[in-house]
């Protein structure tokens, strides 16, 4: 699927909301989207679903099964649940009561649409987007008012469905898929398109050289604005060791044991004193990173 140049503004005289968006997407793909309140990132999702047409450029190659699960989910509907999604479903074929299931909806299903609460709507939602096995499902907001469980449900299904080719773009402000691996990241800003998938890196570079117990993390790696202390786009690398020189790369020796960190859609391999071992586990575990040694032994 391919954006050529593509902008769009609602009314003749109003500024171009998106601004010549040039972009490709690929099978599979998962995409992170953000940008300010009003930057236009609804707007871009819904030019990618096809329900507005662009006032420049062209977008081609849109899989032909798209799934849309809006922020606000329209409500004001005389259906039960059960009675929406078999409506739905007639319409856009597909089955929705698998998704339902996993999304934990089972006390909805008999609850009139005007009476769910936000985050329970929100849950329809997804369902009615999901139940076309869409090869485009585009999502908006998608974690806001979700209970713990079904929000943790929810990267699982992304991957899955990615897994069978589907493109995803998500505007998500939660991060709630950088678990994701190869997650992509775009940024409105100003009505541009970026695409700011390396820059998550130095960002965890400089989490993990914080945890040095010599001296500042921006010393030890170039620090969190500074130069990429690990090289973009590369998902398994070796960065300096917290206790390095400045850019340096792993000191190793017997003393070192090498962790494995992943999270915030990198993954990279440090070499961490033995004996800072335990106090780093903790600290890159307690920012929600999944981080375990992968050489030497564990030392709590
Ligand atoms: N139907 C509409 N008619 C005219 N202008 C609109 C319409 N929908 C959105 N806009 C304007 O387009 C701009 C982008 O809105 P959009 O909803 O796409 O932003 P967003 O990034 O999704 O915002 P948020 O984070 O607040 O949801 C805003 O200035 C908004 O006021």
């Amino acid at each position: 699927m391919r954006l050529t140049d593509v902008s769009f503004r609602y009314r003749r005289r109003d500024p171009s909301v998106i601004r010549e968006a040039d972009a490709e997407l690929s099978p599979g793909d998962v995409v992170e989207l953000t940008g300010a309140n009003g930057a236009g990132k609804s707007t871009l999702l819904r030019l990618l679903a096809g329900l507005l047409r662009p006032t420049g450029g062209a977008i081609t190659g849109r899989p032909a099964a798209v799934g849309l699960a809006p922020d606000r989910f329209p409500g004001e509907q005389p259906f039960t649940v059960s009675g929406y999604l078999d409506h739905m479903a007639r319409v856009c074929g597909g089955r929705w009561r698998p998704w339902a299931e996993r999304l934990n909806m089972g006390q909805l299903l008999g609850v009139r649409l005007r009476e769910l609460s936000k985050g329970s709507a929100h849950k329809v939602g997804l369902a009615q987007a999901l139940m076309a096995e869409p090869g485009l499902l585009l999502l908006d907001e998608p974690f806001a008012g979700l209970d713990s469980g079904t929000r943790d449900e929810l990267p699982p299904i992304v991957a899955e469905l990615s897994a069978r080719g589907a493109i995803v773009v998500a505007a998500d402000h939660q991060g709630g898929l950088r678990d994701l691996p190869s997650l992509r990241h775009w940024t409105i800003t100003d009505g541009r398109l970026v695409e700011t998938t390396p820059a998550r890196t130095p960002v965890l570079a400089g989490k993990l050289a914080g945890t040095t117990p010599q001296g500042p993390a921006e010393d030890a790696v170039g620090g969190i604005a500074g130069e990429p202390a690990v090289t973009p786009d590369t998902t398994a690398t070796t960065v300096g060791s917290p206790a390095g020189e400045a850019g340096g790369r792993a000191v190793g020796g017997s003393a070192d044991v090498g962790v494995g960190v992943d999270g915030g859609g990198v993954a990279v391999e440090v070499t961490v004193p033995a004996g800072d071992l335990g106090a780093f586990l903790e600290r890159m575990r307690g920012e929600g990173y999944r981080a375990r040694p992968v050489s030497g032994e564990e030392s709590r």
